[in-house]
């Protein structure tokens, strides 16, 4: 039996995947092969979320088939409708899209593994209606029309959110943070749903599994929490004195770090220069010159770096989308990887059950009600 006393699993092989490469030696991240840069400078959300679940990039056929279905399945049902309408307003919109793929699981129940990229791609066209529907009617008192002409799910969540069409910048701007977020490895949430796949489970549990784990700050919550740091700081002189104070009680600033990435998190190269783009676009270099200064502050102090998630939270403020959606983004995108594992869990599946070292009591012998003080 191999021992390991790693918290956390840091550093354990926990099994084999050809789905994607994340930092090898440290750096770098790869989708099937293609690097991470190739992707955001030349595909589509929609291209990435095909090559993670079938293996290899759609041809224009099959690229414009998945488009015209993905219009097809954006559709809510009235019942969908009526139970979203019921979630109390102060529903967390992770519990919302959660709490959604589990009844979609019972009115469109997966009954066999052929049905398992249908239902995926019927997530991930879902998603956006399902969570901008209930954003607009708990926030707005209205009940937004969920047809919309986009073909791609940047472009309907954009839609639906704020009742108009996206420019072209701003469409590609979450085109592109949809790529970043599709896939990785063996992260947490990749893990679990990998898990409960592994017990022959159906792929609407598995996607709820993964949607409870991204929901912490540790993992995809740290976009949310990334943006109420940044947005208690009007210049960059107090952010960097409110991170240092927060430093010295030694609380983790939400957005730094990474359990795999050594010296720094390559998506977050190209989701910054989006970031500056926008900013500029939105004249709030006010944010993005807070934003760098911490990070500037962490790189001094801490030696860490930025992951994902911080300058995204930068992305998506400046595309006008609520705090409180940003972690549900991180959903509608890895969908795609958390199914693509699914799949790949399934195709040559053992349940996936470690075992744990013992650091209880040793045996003794029981204590009746009456003799315990
Ligand atoms: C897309 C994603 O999901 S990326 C991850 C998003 N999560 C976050 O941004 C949350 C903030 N970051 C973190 O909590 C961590 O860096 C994690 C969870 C991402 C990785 O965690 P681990 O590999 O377990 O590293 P761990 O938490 O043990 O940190 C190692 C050391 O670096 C410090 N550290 C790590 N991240 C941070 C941070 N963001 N702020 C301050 N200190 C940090 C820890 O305090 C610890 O210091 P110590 O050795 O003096 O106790
Ligand atoms: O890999 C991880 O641990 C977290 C992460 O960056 C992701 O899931 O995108």
């Amino acid at each position: 039996m191999i021992l390991t006393n790693s918290t956390g699993l840091a550093g354990v092989v926990a099994g084999e995947t050809a789905i994607s490469t994340v930092g090898k030696q440290g750096v770098g991240l790869t989708y099937r092969g293609y690097t991470i840069e190739d992707l955001a400078e030349h595909s589509t959300f929609e291209e990435v979320a095909w090559l993670l679940m079938h293996g290899e990039l759609p041809t224009p056929s099959q690229r414009d088939q998945f488009l015209a279905k993905r219009i097809a399945q954006q559709r809510i049902s009235d019942e969908m409708m009526s139970f979203l309408e019921q979630l109390p307003d102060t529903s967390h919109p992770m519990d919302v899209l959660r709490s959604g793929t589990s009844l979609l699981g019972c009115w469109e129940p997966e009954h066999s593994i052929d049905q398992q990229q249908r239902i995926a791609a019927r997530l991930l066209a879902v998603f956006p209606s399902m969570i901008c529907y209930w954003y607009r009617f708990v926030n707005d008192r209205f009940r937004i029309e969920i047809e919309s002409e986009q073909t791609t799910v940047a472009g309907h969540f954009l839609q639906l959110l704020h009742s108009g069409a996206p420019s072209e910048v701003d469409r590609r701007a979450l085109d592109v943070a949809l790529i970043l977020y599709a896939e990785h490895e063996f992260n947490a949430s990749t893990f679990a749903a990998r898990v409960t796949a592994s017990t022959g489970s159906d792929l609407y549990s598995a996607i709820c599994t993964g949607i409870g784990t991204l929901r912490g700050p540790l993992h995809g919550g740290a976009n949310e929490a990334s943006m109420k740091m940044i947005s208690n700081f009007t210049d960059p002189e107090q952010a960097e004195q409110g991170v240092l104070r927060r430093l010295a009680r030694h609380e983790k600033i939400m957005g730094f770090g990474h359990r795999v990435y050594k010296s720094t998190d390559p998506r977050s190269e190209i989701m910054k220069r989006w970031a500056l783009t926008l900013c500029k676009q939105t004249r709030q270099l006010k944010t993005y010159a807070v934003a760098e200064r911490i990070e500037t502050v962490m790189q001094r102090e801490k030696g860490l770096f930025p992951n994902l998630d911080f300058y995204s939270a930068v992305a998506f403020h400046c595309l006008g989308i609520p705090t409180a959606l940003f972690t549900p983004l991180f959903v509608m995108a890895r969908t795609a990887g958390w199914s693509a594992h699914v799949f790949e869990q399934r195709s040559n599946n053992r349940l996936i059950r470690p075992t744990a070292n013992y650091i209880g009591p040793s045996q003794r012998p029981l204590v009746r009600p009456h003799q315990r003080t």
